[in-house]
């Protein structure tokens, strides 16, 4: 998303020319008041300039009776004309401040702020002193500078007006003192102590010293600091943070005891971990190991044999989990899509399992895969059962995997080891019970529990956009109890619970600690592996999301500045442009080719694809057939599959259609590369090359009733046409921009005009034509963007 300069200037009372002369002095490639910028920046420079509400010439002069305002809004010294609105609020200011004077000569004195904030000091500065509270108990050390030396321009130099301080330091309620600036008076009433337990993580403390996490982030890298969302900061960091923002940081580390004026906040709050409050959870089970060794024939056998007489021959869709009962026991069933989201989950930290099932066929032993995923398993610390499968087979050899478990270090408990291991055949449901029954063993011996009745929260398996039903995702909550309605904060996506159902369809009014359901409600695909947390309410969960993003895109910009060894601290300013560079696209792929040294040859082939505007990103690679797991980790990871020299399974182009999955496919390896690379140009957005069609002069203008006019023009160059875009200049400046909303040759609407003629024009949005105007018409032509 992107806004109009001239929007941008309307909005923040700014003259198209200077806020052009200002985006340009920070690097923005801006033209003219069309030209756009993103959003954020927008956002910022709306912030960083946003007048206060102004008021009107009598609301101004009584107001400053009440109290005395900053005399004018800051208007930034240098580049800057003064706009009309700025004379005249200065003019109504200055009548402000001449009727004070005479009260003042009545005999109410009152203390003088400097005129304003200083000339180049921006409208919120990231990082302001605020007024040194009067005679705390323990008084805050005066601000600091920050440590990674000034930034440019904007920053606060330390000579900032002093506030104004009580004429007697130790009278904190010296009467009639609340001149000067209104909100530092106020904090300076009431010095806010902060108690925090370490870590001091970046968000909460924001939230702590009533900051946004954007802005805690901002001036953390003012001080040199890189730290994002949900990292922590030293303590004297936080401190002198807390100081700058008028508080006091009472850091209480972990057995101090809290005297009185503890942490109260925080420790007020109920431990939800305390055993009092929990309860039985069923435990969640995932299935790993090599290729074919029967994964996906094992879950299907134990959810077709779960699946109630009245469900059966329905449709059983993938969903990434599900739950069983066996014995009056539930079991939770997560369907990891491959190994690489399950090592994405877990290098999130995202320990969803508590119990791994290890499927080794006993036709073929342990392969590379049965490897990795033992690694996984022991690294999440699960608890491992070993499914042997295949025991129906002909080659099949459960002695022989029992001895390489031995080899292995996990010898199975028949051999003396205390692996238990179950010999099954997942085609034919063979020890399946048995198999479940020792699921249920390992969770006993765990213990499970969770409490069931705090604010829900929880890990997202898998993600997708549904037709019909926006994007959906299947969570596992971990603890408290999931309900429609509820808000879910997940990075930088939002959800308020739609509905939920479980991987039957059936719907779920509410969902437990330890069970899946697939959860629809979200503003967008949250990530598999992503944790998920309640907020209060939808908004408060909506505007978390945002300050996630926002936050995530200063650090990304951070990092990039780093990474670019330009040295020296980035300062905001060069922060919000690299934002910018940060909507670099990219293509995410999944490689699957023939044998292992294709790919790999594959792999490199694709990363040396060159391009400033998208990446591309592997998100994984393998051997073998295109797999319907492999559609569903697209799907997840919103990546397209790129096959070389191989085919796809049954079932996997309907379920790529489905989830609206692209598949590249070729067994020539430049065709395939050539393929991608036009992936990765569609990514780009059209760009569009204007063209100037024609122009025309406002001769005369007529009023056509209600209130509208409509400018009576003669065409001076080209051609002006109908739903052409319009730019209407005068003297030089552009006042409008809109479309040919009407093109009239005497009463006749017409589709174009030539020069030498005449007509009648009226812009959309747009009345106030004068004589003299000019008004210019272009062209726009969409152009395929090349990578
Ligand atoms: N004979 C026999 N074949 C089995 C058994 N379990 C699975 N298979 C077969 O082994 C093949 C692979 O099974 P899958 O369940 O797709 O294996 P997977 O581990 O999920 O494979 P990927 O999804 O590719 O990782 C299929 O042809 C199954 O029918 C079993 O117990 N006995």
């Amino acid at each position: 998303m992107s806004v109009r300069i001239h929007q941008l200037s309307k909005d923040i009372g700014m003259e198209n020319k200077e806020l052009i002369a200002l985006l340009r002095s920070r690097g923005f490639e801006v033209k003219s008041a069309s030209s756009t910028i993103d959003n954020i920046s927008a956002d910022a420079i709306r912030e960083e300039y946003s007048k206060p509400e102004e008021p009107s010439a009598e609301e101004a002069a009584s107001e400053a009776k009440e109290e005395e305002k900053p005399a004018a809004p800051q208007i930034p010294a240098g580049a800057f004309v003064k706009s009309a609105e700025d004379i005249q609020r200065e003019r109504e200011a200055k009548a402000a401040a001449e009727k004070e004077e005479k009260e003042k000569a009545a005999g109410k004195e009152k203390p003088k702020e400097a005129t304003g904030p200083k000339a180049e000091e921006p409208a919120e500065p990231v990082k302001k002193p605020t007024s040194p509270p009067p005679a705390p108990a323990t008084p805050p050390k005066p601000p600091a500078p920050p440590a990674g030396g000034p930034p440019k321009p904007p920053s606060t130099p330390p000579s900032t007006p002093a506030p104004p301080k009580p004429p007697a330091a130790s009278a904190p309620e010296a009467p009639e003192e609340s001149s000067g600036e209104r909100e530092s008076s106020e904090a300076s009433d009431e010095i806010k102590t902060i108690h925090v337990k370490p870590p001091i993580v970046v968000r909460d403390f924001a939230g702590e010293i009533g900051l946004k996490p954007f802005k805690l982030i901002s001036e953390l890298m003012e001080m040199g600091i890189f730290a994002s969302m949900n990292q922590s900061i030293e303590e004297d960091v936080a401190k002198n943070l807390a100081e700058r923002h008028g508080c006091i940081l009472e850091v209480h580390h972990r057995g101090e005891g809290s005297e009185q004026g503890g942490a109260k906040p925080k420790e007020e709050k109920p431990d939800e971990d305390d055993p009092r409050f929990l309860e039985p959870r069923p435990p969640v089970v995932c299935i790993l190991g090599h290729v074919d060794h029967g994964k996906t024939t094992l879950l299907d056998t134990i959810r077709k044999a779960n699946v109630t007489a009245g469900e059966a021959g329905g449709i059983t869709q993938h969903i990434g989990a599900y739950q069983i009962e066996h014995k009056d026991q539930k079991i939770s069933f997560v369907d990891t899509p491959g190994h690489a989201a399950f090592s994405k989950m877990r290098s999130r930290g995202a320990n969803v399992t508590d119990v791994a099932v290890l499927v080794i066929a006993a036709d073929d032993a342990f392969k590379p895969q049965t490897d990795e995923a033992l690694k996984f398993a022991k690294e999440a610390n699960n608890a491992i059962v070993v499914a042997i499968n295949k025991i129906d087979s002909k080659g099949s050899n459960p002695d022989r995997v029992k001895q390489q478990m031995q080899e292995k270090g996990i010898a199975p408990e028949e051999w003396g080891g205390e692996t238990v291991t179950v010999e099954v055949s997942a085609l034919n449901g063979t020890n399946i019970d048995e198999l479940l029954d020792m699921i249920l063993l390992q969770a006993e011996v765990l213990e499970l529990k969770a409490n069931p009745k705090c604010p829900p929260s929880g890990t997202v398996v898998e993600s997708q956009v549904e037709l019909g039903r926006g994007a959906t995702a299947t969570v596992i909550v971990e603890r408290g109890t999931l309900k429609k309605g509820d808000a879910l904060l997940c990075g930088e996506v939002y959800c308020r619970v739609k509905s939920m159902t479980d991987a039957d369809g059936n719907m779920l009014k509410s969902v437990p600690p330890g069970t899946p359901a697939r959860v629809m409600g979200w503003s967008d695909t949250p990530a598999s592996g992503a944790k998920f947390t309640s907020e209060k309410n939808e908004k408060a969960a909506k505007r978390a999301a945002e300050e996630a993003m926002q936050a995530r895109k200063l650090t990304d910009a951070a990092e990039s500045a780093e990474k670019s060894g330009e040295g020296g601290a980035a300062t905001v300013e060069d922060l919000f442009a690299a934002i910018e560079n940060q909507q670099k696209k990219s293509l995410r792929v999944i490689v699957k080719s023939d044998v292992h040294g294709s790919t790999e040859a594959l792999v490199s082939a694709l990363e040396e694809i060159e391009s400033d505007k998208v990446d591309l990103e592997v998100i994984s690679k393998g051997v073998g057939h295109v797999t319907k797991n492999d559609v569903t980790l697209a799907s997840a990871g919103g990546a397209v599959i790129v096959g070389f020299n191989v085919k796809l399974d049954n079932g996997v182009q309907s379920l790529a259609k489905h989830h609206d999955v692209r598949i590249i496919q070729h067994e020539i390896i430049y065709e395939l590369i050539d393929q991608v690379e036009e992936a990765m140009a569609e990514l780009l957005d059209a760009e569009y090359i204007e063209s100037k069609s024609g122009a025309a002069e406002v001769r005369q203008v007529f009023s056509v009733g209600k209130g509208r006019n409509v400018a009576g023009c003669m065409i001076t160059e080209g051609t002006i046409k109908r739903n052409g875009i319009a730019r209407l200049m005068r003297g030089g400046e552009l006042i409008h921009e809109g479309k040919v909303d009407t093109l009239k040759r005497f009463k006749d609407d017409v589709k174009e005009v030539r020069a030498g003629y005449e007509c009648g024009i009226n812009i959309s949005e747009y009345n106030d034509y004068q004589e003299g105007d000019t008004i210019e018409c272009f062209e726009v032509e969409e152009q395929r963007p090349s990578l």
